[in-house]
């Protein structure tokens, strides 16, 4: 018997392409096949082999190539998509609505034509609605076409926790509900410093501060880089998914999933608590939400309903 070596394709070789690359192959998840257009070809050849070429100082194994030929995508096991633009400051993350949604749509012609086994992972924004377009293009089951959001969301928010508390982020949970915009949802009542509610630990105001931080936190870094978006996190984020599939861990992870009456919306992608594993998004978790939770949450849930209006 041959045990055949793991595939993950990675569509758009920018910088969280370019970034979710070399973090995949830095822990041997797979092999890797950085894709790009045909006009950008060399340089995302060029990438790959410069990764390449740092394996035998960190010493992983895993192969990376560049392309725009998807042929090189066969078989991939998970393809994750980062094609596209990325916004600038000023702009929204739905001001990208245009642009990407035919981006997805030509790229996933081409990844289900090559790997029509694969799970598929959504990175480009406003990426609710572009996991939506992904979806319907692919024609692939709800538990094979996901989104990335939540846990860069909720990286962010930890992040800010545990500066605030001056403690180790291993031990500040939290999770991030709704889409990925300023309206998203930080849940503080689920969110703890090594197991103690973080209520108890941060004044309301201070926590009401870290809340509003996460909910810009995207536009922060915009502002930062000034020439385009995040990119280390969001790729550390997909990273996360992408492992839990393909070692069949079963995690608890927020995701960008398709609800059919979940928290009360059918049709639409958004950001919720999910089971990842080796079958994809095993499962929805549903939570008791308080009225002022299910309020915000049905505010986001409205902002992204806005943004599949204009989908074409
Ligand atoms: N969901 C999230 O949490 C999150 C986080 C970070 C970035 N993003 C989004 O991810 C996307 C990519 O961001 P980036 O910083 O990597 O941008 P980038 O501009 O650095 O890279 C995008 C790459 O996509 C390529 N591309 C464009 N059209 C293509 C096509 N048809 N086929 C293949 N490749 C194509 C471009 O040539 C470019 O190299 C943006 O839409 C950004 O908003 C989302
Ligand atoms: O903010 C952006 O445009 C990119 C990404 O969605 C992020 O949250 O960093």
């Amino acid at each position: 018997m041959t045990i055949k070596r793991r595939k993950v394709s990675v569509i758009g070789g920018g910088f969280t392409g370019a970034t979710t690359a070399l973090m995949l192959a830095q822990k041997e998840l797979s092999d890797v096949v950085l894709v790009d257009i045909p006009q950008n070809e060399d340089p995302t050849k060029g990438k790959a082999l410069d990764m390449l070429e740092a394996s035998p100082v960190q010493g992983f194994d895993s192969n990376i190539i560049g392309t725009s030929n998807y042929e090189d995508t066969k078989d991939s096991d998970i393809v994750v998509i980062t094609a596209g633009i990325a916004r600038k400051p000023g702009m929204s993350r739905d001001d990208l609505v245009q642009t990407n949604q035919k981006v997805m749509k030509s790229v996933t012609q081409e990844i289900v034509k090559y790997s029509p086994n694969c799970y598929i992972i959504v990175l480009t924004n406003p990426v609710d609605a572009m996991t939506y377009t992904v979806f319907k293009e692919s024609g692939f089951p709800k538990e094979r076409v996901i989104g990335q959001s939540g846990v860069l969301d909720t990286a962010r928010f930890r992040t800010f926790v545990a500066q605030e508390l001056n403690l180790s982020v291993k031990d500040v949970t939290g999770f991030v509900l709704g889409g990925h915009g300023d309206d998203m949802v930080p849940l503080i009542r689920y969110s703890y410093a090594g197991g103690i509610p973080l209520e108890t630990l941060i004044p309301k105001d201070r926590l009401d501060a870290i809340v509003e931080r996460t909910r810009k936190g995207g536009g922060e870094i915009v502002g930062l880089l000034g020439n385009g978006s995040a990119y280390y996190a969001p790729a550390a984020s997909l990273v996360q998914m992408v492992e839990a599939i393909l070692k069949d861990q079963r995690r608890v992870i927020p995701a960008i999933a398709y609800l059919e009456g979940e928290y009360g919306y059918d049709g639409i992608y958004l950001g919720v608590p999910t089971i990842l594993g080796g079958n994809g998004l095993e499962k929805i978790i549903e939570l008791e939400l308080t009225e002022e939770e299910k309020t915000a949450l049905g505010q986001s849930a409205s902002a992204v309903k806005n943004v599949m209006e204009a989908l074409v």
